[in-house]
């Protein structure tokens, strides 16, 4: 059994995905949705996202049996307040947000009748806004979802079986190790990327322009994922501030190692270092885990910029 009645809370990429995603692999489901920015709800109503755009989130999630919000980290609480009056007393809540602890607590108050079982795909693009969304975002890619400790079991099935429906493998964890998890392998990276774009444009008065100029290799990947949303991002580093400052100390006393290894020519420290994560790469690709994008989604829409790297 899966759910009937869809709200869609923040029409932006995670939004918009989902909508698509829905009319593509569950199309009994009737869909609707809310963002707050009126320019959005018409870009939305325009593409299609939902069956209906509403006008004001009690409207959207009036007859919903899932509702899903997909807007900033920080925003999450405020728009739970939003809906609470309207809301069915038997919907679900859940949320797509990329850090857990914190947005499970805040759905968790404001809508403390319903039963909210936090999800994040582990999907995305640098791209947001309504024009982002693309149906095949989450095929082959991973969707964790993080219940509380004592879950109705029907509910956190049906959740299950809706990602899965959209394509993802569902990995199920505890919030807590979802964000130490995703601090290193998703925010420390972002947080590296916004470094070192940063740098090398303060450093362009020492480059002459060159940094944009020569940017065709490495740097190149870090801009797109410097790209990001800043609000998404700031948000995603507030709310999970602990785990990303834990990650961040291994990480600066790990690039401190390899700074000395540089200062005193250790050539076997840096090699063996870097043949140890051309070694993760490998096998990444071997099981299948590369770039499932190059095959979903990011190549067949113009929207998204894998392809024009
Ligand atoms: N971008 C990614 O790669 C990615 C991947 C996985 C999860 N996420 C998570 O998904 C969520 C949404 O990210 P996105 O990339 O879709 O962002 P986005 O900027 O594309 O869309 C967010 C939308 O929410 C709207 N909004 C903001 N506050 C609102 C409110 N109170 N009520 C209704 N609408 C509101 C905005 O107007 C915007 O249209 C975030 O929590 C993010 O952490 C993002
Ligand atoms: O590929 C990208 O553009 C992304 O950054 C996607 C990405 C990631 O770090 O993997 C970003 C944030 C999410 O919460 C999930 C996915």
């Amino acid at each position: 059994m899966t759910f009937a009645r869809i709200a869609i809370i923040g029409l932006g990429l995670q939004g918009g995905s989902i909508g698509l995603a829905v009319r593509e692999y569950l199309p009994e489901a009737r869909t609707t949705g809310y963002d707050l920015s009126p320019q959005h709800r018409a870009l939305a109503a325009a593409r299609g996202l939902v069956d209906t755009v509403c006008e004001t989130a009690a409207d959207a999630v009036r007859e919903a049996d899932l509702v899903i919000f997909c807007v900033p980290p920080g925003a999450m609480g405020m728009a739970a307040e939003q809906v609470r009056e309207a809301l069915p007393a038997g919907a679900l809540v859940s949320d797509v947000g990329s850090s857990k602890e914190a947005i499970a607590k805040a759905l968790g108050e404001a809508l403390p009748d319903h039963t909210v079982i936090p999800a994040h795909p582990v999907a995305g693009t640098e791209n947001s806004g309504p024009d982002a969304g693309f149906a095949h975002l989450f095929r082959n890619r991973w969707c964790i979802v993080t219940p509380p400790a004592k879950v109705d079991m029907v509910m956190l099935s049906q959740l299950v079986g809706f990602w899965e429906a959209l394509g993802a493998n569902v990995e199920i964890m505890t919030p807590g190790h979802h964000d130490l998890v995703l601090a290193v392998t998703s925010h420390l990276p972002h947080l590296i990327a916004y470094t070192i774009v940063g740098t090398a444009s303060d450093l362009e008065d020492v480059t002459q322009g060159e940094v944009i100029k020569y940017s065709a290799g490495g740097f190149r990947d870090f801009t797109r994922i410097a790209a990001s949303d800043p609000t998404m991002w700031r948000d995603v580093f507030l709310s999970n501030k602990e785990a990303v400052l834990t990650m961040l100390q291994r990480f600066t006393e790990d690039l401190t190692a390899l700074q000395r290894a540089i200062r005193v020519g250790d050539g076997d420290k840096l090699f063996d270092q870097f043949a140890r994560t051309r070694a993760i790469r490998r096998s990444i690709i071997e099981e299948g885990q590369d770039d499932a994008r190059a095959d979903f989604g990011r190549g067949d829409h113009e929207g998204v910029s894998a392809g024009k790297l």
